[in-house]
């Protein structure tokens, strides 16, 4: 009989597994082929109950990736291989007919997006969004599912005058809660954050951030987080990953990135955090990020890493587990890491006293 490779078996505590995923922007421009390679090659995991966090700088790949793993695919990007799968489709997601796979968008799939007026209707009252978004996967009559939907808003703790504002009449907090009401009216199995606070002032984002988390853990929802901003993924992320260049470079559980950063891109962004009295000037890093249509052989870091071998410049490093739930995609990293390492005594000092 025909053995499975391991990387197809699905964990039955895995809700989306990515397998070498590759989403191109394929163009033309007077004749000549141009392919950006945004995504290219992430093999991942987001488990039940859990929010997976993506960082990485402008132009890294983050919003293509969420591209592909909504089902939001429009031309000139195409998913050129790999794999998406969710615990509640059977098949592969780009294996499903169309029809199929729109059915599965906000009642098993859902999205909270930075610019919430792009989903809200600006010429429709809010209860009318909510029914164009939900009404049909719910299948309740018209009474009952008002009745639910101010439930719904009375558990986010929204007042239910809303329903009759139009999206212009709330604040830009206010428009953003009731996006998560909308992403989460139908409990899905996963939801899908791009940036969902980027744009709000800093004591509305920390409301916001609060109501992601608790909707979150109310409703068992797993989530996929994307922000650039670190601040944001060390409050609400259990596990992140770092992107650059169409790649995924380090992850782990959020904690053990910013302790223990093993990639010297990771190692670089956690640096450059500032820090309340810490006067001393941040270098930054040579060099730009890569043309995704052009990038560099082997390690796309390499052209910018202080710790660039011989080696990176030819071959890619593979996503590598180098401690506990903690994979790095580096040769340098690779090379320090002893197995005896996972066992590292604590330092003392390093807990309080009890
Ligand atoms: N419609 C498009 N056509 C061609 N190239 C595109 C298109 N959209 C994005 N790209 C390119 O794909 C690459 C990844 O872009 P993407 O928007 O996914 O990055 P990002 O990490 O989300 O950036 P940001 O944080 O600025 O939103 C970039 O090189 C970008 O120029």
């Amino acid at each position: 009989m025909a053995q499975i490779p391991a990387s197809s078996v699905r964990h039955s505590s895995h809700v989306l597994e990515t397998h070498d995923l590759r989403a191109y922007y394929r163009m033309k421009y007077f004749g000549i082929d141009r392919e950006v390679r945004a995504v290219d090659g992430i093999s991942m995991h987001v488990r039940k109950n859990e929010i997976y966090g993506i960082a990485g700088e402008s132009s890294c790949g983050k919003t293509t990736f969420i591209k592909a793993i909504a089902a939001a695919i429009r031309p000139p990007l195409e998913i050129v291989a790999g794999q998406v799968k969710y615990s509640f489709i059977k098949d592969g997601l780009y294996e499903l007919p169309a029809a199929e796979r729109s059915a599965i968008r906000w009642r098993h799939l859902s999205y909270i997006l930075q610019g919430s007026m792009n989903v809200l209707n600006p010429v429709r009252r809010i209860h009318k969004t909510f029914e164009d978004f939900a009404f049909r996967h719910m299948h309740l009559g018209r009474a009952e599912f008002d009745l639910e939907v101010k439930r719904h808003l009375e558990r986010l703790r929204l007042p239910a005058e809303i329903l009759r504002a139009y999206p212009h009449e709330l604040s830009g907090g206010m428009r953003q809660r009731v996006c998560i009401a909308l992403a989460t009216l139908c409990k899905p199995e996963f939801i899908v954050a791009d940036e969902p606070t980027t744009a709000l002032d800093v004591v509305v984002q920390k409301d916001v951030l609060a109501m992601i988390r608790e909707t979150q853990s109310q409703f068992g929802s797993s989530m996929i987080f994307v922000t650039h901003d670190l601040a944001v993924h060390a409050n609400v992320t259990d596990r992140l990953g770092i992107m650059y260049a169409g790649r995924l470079v380090e992850e782990g559980r959020t904690a053990d990135v910013f302790s223990n950063p093993m990639h010297p891109y990771t190692a670089h962004l956690i640096a450059s955090l500032p820090k309340i009295g810490d006067t001393q000037p941040r270098s930054a890093l040579s060099g730009s990020p890569p043309n995704l249509a052009d990038p560099p052989k082997g390690c796309r870091f390499h052209p910018r890493c202080p710790l660039a071998m011989e080696i990176c410049r030819h071959e890619n490093p593979a996503l590598t587990t180098l401690a506990e739930d903690h994979r790095v995609a580096c040769f340098a990293a690779s090379a320090n890491v002893q197995p005896s390492d996972h066992e590292k005594p604590v330092e003392a000092g390093t807990l309080g006293a009890v």
